[in-house]
């Protein structure tokens, strides 16, 4: 694809051109990246290690700057917000990450309902001041993850599946317009990692919202997405449907050919 493309329209949920990252001078990480989000669903990004799968949705987050490009979002452009604007559009993408980063000392009913801070007010957010209407939506996701029961432990006695229900509750109940996960099963056995991925799935369908999942597991990655982004050293090599990955395609995307058997 080429950065001169049109941005999508407003109906897109994320449209990306030409997005650069560097961290040090003269050695880009992100070379160039386009593509649009226009339907709900679970898109897979796959690659190998250093490849920048992690700094794509950290860009998109602005959990780090853009060197170069557009990222539009909400019909607006998130590479360039800040302050208040930024915050507001970051309350719409709700983030899932591997080590589920949730506050250990805190309840898991406490640790979903952070999921609302960024819509609070400062004086709100440090009284923890929560709607009852939040709250009862904090409960009702807890029982979608199959958690209902350990609403008032806390977090750090949960196993790392559990906690990682957590962690994609407290994403959703952001009420966001797009999730993003990065590497949410890497940490997890291969049954807690299906049952993840079935989670993006539901909140994905039930929201209406598409997942963007950086994930190691092709196998899986294959069975839930409904499209796939193959990064190798920074640019873009495949982006379609699972069922058009090829063996060549993998060689591309992760070199050699040993490990596909
Ligand atoms: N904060 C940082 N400062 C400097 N370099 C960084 C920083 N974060 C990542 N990098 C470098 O950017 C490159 C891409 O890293 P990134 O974590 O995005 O890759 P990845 O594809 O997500 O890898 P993995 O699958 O192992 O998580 C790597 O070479 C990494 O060392």
């Amino acid at each position: 694809m080429s950065s001169t493309q049109p941005l999508a329209n407003k109906d897109s949920y994320l449209a990306i051109r030409g997005l650069q990252k560097e961290y040090t001078a003269g050695n880009p990480i992100l070379k160039g990246i386009d593509f649009d989000i226009t339907e709900p669903g679970i898109v897979a990004i796959i690659g190998p290690s250093g490849t920048g799968k992690s700094t794509l949705l950290r860009c998109i987050n602005r959990l780090i700057d853009p060197t170069a490009g557009e990222i539009r979002f909400d019909d607006q452009d998130l590479s360039q917000a800040k302050g208040q604007q930024l915050r507001a559009l970051r309350c719409k993408i709700g983030m899932v990450f591997q080590e589920y980063n949730l506050v250990e000392r805190l309840t898991v009913i406490e640790n979903v309902l952070t999921g609302r801070l960024g819509y609070m007010s400062a004086w709100q957010a440090w009284r923890r001041n929560f709607s009852q209407q939040d709250i009862n939506t904090a409960f009702e996701l807890l029982n979608s993850v199959g958690l209902a029961e350990h609403a008032n432990k806390r977090a750090d006695s949960l196993s790392g599946g559990q906690r990682q229900r957590v962690g994609i509750a407290r994403a959703v109940m952001q009420n966001p317009r797009i999730l993003l996960a990065d590497e949410p099963t890497s940490s997890l056995d291969p049954k807690t990692a299906v049952e993840i991925m079935e989670l993006l799935e539901l909140f994905s369908s039930e929201k209406d919202i598409p997942a963007l999942v950086n994930i190691h597991d092709v196998k899986l990655a294959r069975r839930f997405a409904k499209r796939m982004i193959g990064m190798s050293e920074g640019v873009i090599v495949y982006d379609g449907p699972p069922e058009g990955i090829t063996d060549d395609h993998l060689k591309q995307i992760y070199g050699g050919e040993s490990w596909l058997v």
